[in-house]
Formats: C-alpha cells, sequence, structure tokens
C-alpha cells in the first residue's frame, strides 16, 4: 500500500504522523512545495519509528510527483490556512489553484487513485476536484464531517460527562461555522438519545461549540488545527485500507441524495477500499432538511464563485 499526503504543514504532517504509527501504509510519501520542508518533517517523523516501532517508510519530496507514482490514496492538505477572523470561504482564491494545479499532477501519476480533499474551503474544493479530475465520483471525498462529528462528539461529552467513545454523533451540511449541521436528535449516548439526557439549553450550546469549533480554534492558536483535523483525515484512510466500512460523514458529490444534485455536501457514507460505497439515508426531519437546503444554497454560491473566476 502506497499512500501520498500533499502539503507537509500541520494537518499533512500530522495526518502522516496518524498514518504512519497505524502502519496504514508499507510507503508514505509527503510532498510540499516549499524546498525541504517535506524531506525534514519525514526523515523527523522516520526518526521516532524506533521509538514508537512502526514500519511505514515515510519519503518526503519537493514537487516530485514522480515519487507518488501508483499512490492508492492521496490527501490533498496545500493552501493556506485561515488566521483569526476568517472564514474558510475567504481562502478560495489562493486554495483552488493550488488544489487544481495539484490533482492535476496527482493524476498524472496515480490515475486511479482515491482523493481525499482537506484544503478549505472543504466543499468547494472537493467540487473542484469533482469537477476537474474525471475520477468517478466514488472516489473522491472531502474530510469534514469526520472532523465536525468528533467535535460533536467532545463537546457532547463535556455535557454529558461520558466517554466520546460511547456517544455516535453525526454532523452533516457543509464543513462552514454556518453550514454544518449536528444531528442533535438523531445522536446517542449507548442508544439512549441524548435529547433525553440534556436540557434544550445544553444541546443549543453543544450544537453552536461545535459548528464554530474550528474558528473558536483558531482565535486561541492564532492558524487553523491540526491535530483532529489530521486524526480525522487520518480515520478515514483507515478506513478506505482496512476496507473497514465505517460509516464516517465526508463530503460527496450527491446526485439527488437529500434532495440535492451537482454538489459536493457532507453526508454519512460507509467507506471501503473503493472508496464511498453507499450514501446513508438518515431520514431526516422536514427542519433538517430545510437547513440542508439553506447549506446546500451557501455552498452553491461559493461553487459559482469557481465558475466565475474561470477556474472551472
Ligand atoms: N477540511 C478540514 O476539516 C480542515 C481543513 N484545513 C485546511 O487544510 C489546509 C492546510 O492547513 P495547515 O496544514 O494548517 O496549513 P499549513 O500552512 O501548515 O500547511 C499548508 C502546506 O501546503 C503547502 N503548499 C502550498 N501550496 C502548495 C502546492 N502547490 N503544492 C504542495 N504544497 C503546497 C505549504 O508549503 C504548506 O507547507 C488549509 O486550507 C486549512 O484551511 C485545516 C483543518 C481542517
Ligand atoms: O477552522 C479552520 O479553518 C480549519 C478547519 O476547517 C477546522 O479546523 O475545522
Amino acid at each position: 500500500m502506497k499512500i501520498t499526503v500533499v502539503g507537509a504543514g500541520a494537518v499533512g504532517a500530522t495526518c502522516a504522523d496518524n498514518i504512519a504509527r497505524k502502519e496504514l501504509a508499507e510507503e508514505l510519501i509527503l510532498l510540499d512545495i516549499r524546498e525541504g520542508f517535506a524531506e525534514g518533517k519525514a526523515i523527523d517523523m522516520m526518526q521516532t519509528s524506533a521509538l514508537l516501532g512502526f514500519d511505514t517508510k515515510i519519503k518526503g519530496v519537493t514537487n516530485d510527483y514522480a515519487a507518488t507514482a501508483d499512490s492508492e490514496v492521496v490527501v490533498i492538505t496545500s493552501g493556506l490556512p485561515r488566521k483569526p477572523g476568517m472564514t474558510r470561504e475567504e481562502l478560495i482564491g489562493t486554495n483552488a489553484n493550488i488544489v487544481k494545479s495539484v490533482t492535476e499532477n496527482i493524476l498524472k501519476y496515480s490515475p486511479n487513485t482515491i482523493i481525499i480533499v482537506v484544503s478549505n474551503p472543504m466543499d468547494t474544493m472537493n467540487y473542484l476536484t469533482l469537477k476537474t479530475s474525471g475520477l468517478p465520483k466514488n472516489r473522491i471525498l472531502g474530510m469534514g464531517g469526520a472532523l465536525d462529528s468528533a467535535r460533536f462528539k467532545y463537546y457532547l461529552s463535556q455535557e454529558l460527562g461520558c466517554s466520546p467513545a460511547d456517544l455516535n454523533a453525526v454532523v452533516i451540511g457543509g464543513h462552514g461555522d454556518t453550514t454544518m449541521i449536528p444531528l442533535i436528535n438523531h445522536a446517542t449516548w449507548n442508544s439512549i438519545p441524548v435529547t433525553q439526557l440534556l436540557s434544550k439549553e445544553q444541546q443549543d450550546k453543544v450544537v453552536a461549540a461545535t459548528m464554530v469549533g474550528g474558528a473558536t480554534l483558531t482565535k486561541l492558536i492564532g492558524t487553523s488545527a491540526w491535530y483532529a483535523p489530521g486524526a480525522g483525515t487520518a480515520a478515514m484512510v483507515e478506513s478506505i485500507v482496512r476496507d473497514e466500512k465505517k460509516l464516517i460523514s465526508c463530503g460527496v458529490a450527491l446526485d439527488g441524495e437529500y434532495g440535492q444534485k451537482d454538489i459536493s455536501l457532507v453526508v454519512p457514507v460507509i467507506l471501503g477500499k473503493g472508496g464511498f460505497e453507499k450514501i446513508l439515508d438518515f431520514k431526516l426531519s422536514d427542519a433538517e432538511q430545510a437547513e440542508f437546503n439553506k447549506s446546500a444554497d451557501a455552498v452553491r454560491n461559493m461553487n459559482q464563485v469557481l465558475v466565475d473566476t474561470g477556474v472551472i
């Protein structure tokens, strides 16, 4: 198994670190545009292998796409992160061209790969990859729901005083401060609906904190988060390469599912060796469907920017 991570910055390096520790690949290529940067990060990580006991061989390269040839999974994290006070959507001007050119270069050497898009604004960057790569839709996934659902579980666990591992809780919609939809009415603790365990006030607090989870960390750190984003991406990689068939909410192309078409939005899917194998229908209430449609409108407006600026 060979995996490539493009972008050796905070998220890319953390994702690579998780992939290596879990030995999800024999060979892991870390690629960055900054001279020597990926090489340095790869050597640093390789120097943990004697301590941590993993066998994955990590190699860093500067823009050398030939080294990525025949990767079965490629994670794209290249691009600017936001700074405090910014939205993810403000990154589109720089990141669209980066994601487009990285995708083109990757496909020259790994034409049948599975791509996981992390760069923001993720819903629109994933749509860009769908429009430009020519890959079957099952092989193109956006990372957002894995992270947002983990944050949702974290905030729920804080209110409930329970283990996040005992929770089932899913976020769908867009991966944006105002477009994500934590499905509080579907969340359970050991099969008990959390709505039976938390007051309406507590539920609203958890939902609000989840939605601005990324912005909260960006304000505290000065740049956006990387530990949970790296782990969320590695969890997707793991379900794919081990064919685990886990239910993880991911950005995928919708073709009528959840009432939407010609768009990438986050919905619950089964992830296995071919990418996403199935989209789960969560049977949204009318209010939840209305929120989903509102998110779709906002994401569609961002996607239109790609058309207006000639990127697609
Ligand atoms: N979807 C999600 O849930 C999340 C998305 N993100 C996004 O991931 C992206 C990366 O974030 P960080 O790692 O924190 O940023 P970072 O600045 O630490 O790393 C980005 C890396 O991309 C590299 N890069 C830029 N252009 C490139 C190109 N053309 N080819 C190869 N490498 C290139 C840079 O040299 C840099 O090392 C950002 O767009 C951020 O908003 C971050 C966290 C979560
Ligand atoms: O907040 C950001 O800009 C990065 C990101 O997508 C997240 O951490 O959810």
